[in-house]
């Protein structure tokens, strides 16, 4: 087949299609952890509340709980005068149950004696003596407290299956007295990089040569957005290695990512060795995306095999607009899972092909009331655009470029 015939006019979003449809039979597996263990873990489960929270009305002050009406109409002038009737001690139910013109007092968090349906803040109030208290100040129903269920509804849900946690998430979850969760197994994702002039981070290098730098990047991401990554070396240009390569990591994982050798050349063998490797093989050879055109896209057994182009920019852009999604996807996540969105106005005129997706990567400045957004210019083979850049600006196919002081979308890495 003619190598050029490959390059193909399909878009990432029908790619994603294609490729969604073979994942429909993919399972996830699902494991227990501790909450410790789960932060920015995918949730397999829904989270039902098993009790209110709180589980009883709770002061938010320091000071005394009270009958609101008690105090209406109170001032410094004209204190409404209340009988204490005791202390309500701090993580203890206590046998009070106030009636018209008592009090008692009560610390921050305590729980309110029964009648009582309001608290009077310490600061506010004046002890005559032992037994008689000045409200200087009145409070309305509800006031300074927390109510039984105002935080967590028994039986509503507090989390839904596919919610990736969050810090707040684990704490909702510590609340409602639940440790131990169903999570999401990671997907496993083989990462090769491929190249006779590759050599590991800690090599000298001869001149001809450079360092790996997609296993790392790749490996980062895919940690990142919830995949387990496992690192497959780098494989030397060549069908055989490259073939045995790629077989091993399809057996042990649940997708694998090459990069290099993607572009049409005579060293270029990835192509060859996933059709050979099983069906139905490449599904796409080229995107309508800069950087990251030469994307080989192919399924083999059930599991994705992405060609990553090999300039190291390339190769982050298709991660995060191609295998991000497919990763969600194994996971249960929405498919556009990612980074916060901003608008921000484009510093200056940029071009872009119709019929093509540009990432540029830019940096956010705050200008005023406004945010910009400064391209970082340079090519797909520099790490430093990336590493200096704050995200990637979209500019989507049926545009021809953007002017200078256009809203864009930013997505921040
Ligand atoms: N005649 C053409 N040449 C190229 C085209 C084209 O359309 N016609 N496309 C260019 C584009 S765009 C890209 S992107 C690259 C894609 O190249 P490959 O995916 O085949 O990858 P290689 O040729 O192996 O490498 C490209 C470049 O990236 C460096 N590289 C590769 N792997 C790593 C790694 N793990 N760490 C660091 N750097 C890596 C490699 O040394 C090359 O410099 O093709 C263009 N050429
Ligand atoms: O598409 Mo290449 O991926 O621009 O550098």
């Amino acid at each position: 087949m003619n190598p050029l015939a490959l390059f193909s006019a399909v878009t990432v979003e029908q790619v994603k299609e294609i490729l969604k449809k073979h994942l429909e039979g993919y399972k996830p597996e699902i494991e227990e952890a501790n909450l410790l263990q789960a932060y920015n873990r995918v949730l397999a489960e829904d989270i039902v509340s098993p009790e209110d929270i709180p589980a009883f009305n709770r002061s938010t002050v320091d000071g005394f709980a009270v009958r609101a009406r008690d105090t209406f109409g109170a001032s410094e002038s004209m204190p409404a005068l209340l009988t204490l009737v005791g202390e309500i001690r701090m993580g203890e139910q206590t046998e009070i149950k106030l009636s018209t013109g008592e009090a008692a007092k009560i610390p921050t968090g305590g729980m309110l004696p029964e009648c009582s349906d309001a608290v009077v803040m310490l600061e506010y109030t004046q002890l005559m003596d032992d037994t008689i208290l000045c409200a200087e100040k009145p409070v309305a129903p509800k006031e300074n407290v927390v109510e039984k269920g105002e935080d967590i509804k028994k039986g509503s849900v507090v989390l839904k299956k596919g919610h990736t946690l969050r810090p707040q998430d684990l704490g909702a979850l510590a609340a409602v007295g639940i440790d131990r969760i169903k999570l999401v197994k990671p997907p496993a994702v083989s990462v090769i990089s491929t190249g006779d002039e590759i050599k590991p981070p800690a090599s000298s290098v001869k001149p001809g040569e450079v360092r790996d730098i997609n296993t790392y990047a790749i490996c980062g991401e895919v940690m990142k957005w919830g995949g387990l990554p496992l690192p497959q070396g780098i494989v030397r240009d060549n069908f055989e290695d490259l073939y045995d390569a790629v077989k091993a990591a399809l057996e042990k994982s649940h997708m694998v990512l090459l990069s290099g050798g993607s572009s049409v050349g005579a060293r270029d063998h990835t192509v060859k060795v996933i059709e050979s490797l099983g069906k139905p093989g490449v599904l796409a050879h080229g995107l309508p995306v800069k950087p990251g055109k030469p994307t080989v896209v192919a399924v083999v057994d059930g599991k994705p095999i992405i060609g990553l182009p090999g300039h190291p920019v390339s190769a982050m852009v298709i991660f995060e607009i191609l295998v991000r999604p497919i990763i969600s996807t194994m996971l249960g996540r929405p498919e556009d899972f990612g980074g916060t969105r901003v608008y921000a106005r484009m510093s200056r005129n940029i071009a872009s092909a119709a019929g093509r997706q540009d990432f540029i990567r830019v940096k956010l400045e705050q200008r005023g009331e406004e945010l910009w957004a400064v391209p970082v210019l340079g090519k797909s083979g520099l790490i430093s655009n990336m590493v200096e850049s704050h995200g990637l600006a979209r500019i989507p196919s049926e545009k021809q470029g953007v002017a200078e002081g256009e809203l864009v979308e930013v997505e921040i890495y």
